[in-house]
């Protein structure tokens, strides 16, 4: 607001906004020049005073506080007002949202707040109760950032991330948990190591520096996480009957099969990685 107190702009009140995503996405709002406001989990300032000026609110805390603090923030809205979450998953905290009087859309971010800029990034949307043109704005702001933006709803967002954050998260663990099995040091395993196993051994490293409670979260509270890891399961067991059979018919059947599946993927999954390697070589 400026300084007679006198509305100009948009201003969006970040809920969530001391922690390292909330700071980022409100380096990305500052940028656009938009009015920002950040609440934390000390703040003095009443929750109705907080959310009075703002245009629109976003909520930015761990996965399992969401809908609670959706809870606490959704009868205070008013109709002229856009709330929208950012949580990993989607169909719950919507559900929670759209209770409220204020339009609704849900955004996830698919990155970690290590990123420098929205350059290249995913952010997935999903729009509720909201029309178009009241989140358009934000929209714009992101994809100005050069951000990549899929819309769909909550529902198959969450099915995706089933696949996209469960199945990989979960084949990171258990590569870890093989290895850890196994009593091998990965000080060890890196010296055998060229870049392309470098780009794989680095997700497990990546992901168990971060926090237990985001990845436990993402994992076990989909819904559609489970299905995924019972194929995943049966994946596994046919593989390791092909292998232990030492029948190359039967492994070729296990590979030409998904060769023929993913072959529209090769070349950019190749291009990628082949540039991943150089960056690798290259430090
Ligand atoms: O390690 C990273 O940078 C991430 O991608 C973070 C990550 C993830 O691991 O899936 C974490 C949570 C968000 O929902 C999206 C991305």
């Amino acid at each position: 607001m400026s300084s007679e107190g006198e509305k100009k702009g948009t201003t969006v009140g970040i809920i969530g906004g001391t922690g390292q995503m909330g700071s980022f996405f409100a380096a990305v709002f500052r940028r656009a020049g938009w009015e920002v406001a950040v609440r934390g989990r000390k703040s003095d300032q009443s929750l109705d005073r907080f959310l009075d000026p703002c245009d629109i609110v976003m909520i930015v805390v761990p996965i399992r506080a969401t809908v609670g603090v959706i809870e606490e923030v959704a009868p205070l809205l008013r109709a002229d007002q856009l709330l929208c979450d950012l949580t990993s998953l989607k169909t719950g905290p919507v559900a929670a949202m759209i209770k409220s009087k204020a339009s609704v859309v849900g955004l996830h971010p698919m990155f970690g707040p290590g990123v420098e800029t929205l350059q290249g990034q995913t952010i997935v949307v999903t729009p509720a109760t909201a029309p178009e043109e009241r989140y358009r704005p934000m929209i714009r702001v992101f994809a100005g950032d050069g951000a990549r933006i899929t819309v769909t709803t909550p529902e198959h967002h969450d099915r995706m991330m089933a696949i996209v954050q469960g199945l990989t998260h979960f084949l990171t663990l258990c590569m870890a948990d093989t290895m850890r099995r196994q009593q091998i040091e990965i000080e060890e395993v890196l010296t055998y190591t060229s870049p392309i196993y470098r780009i794989q051994l680095g997700l497990i490293g990546r992901l168990l520096s971060q926090d237990d409670g985001l990845y436990g979260d993402m994992l076990q509270m989909n819904p559609a996480v489970g299905p995924v890891l019972a194929d995943c399961e049966q994946a596994v067991q046919s593989l390791s009957d092909a292998v232990e059979s030492g029948d190359p018919d039967r492994f070729s059947r296990f590979f030409l099969e998904n060769a023929k599946k993913y072959s529209v993927y090769g070349p950019q999954a190749t291009l990628e990685t082949d540039h991943l390697i150089r960056c690798l070589v290259e430090r």
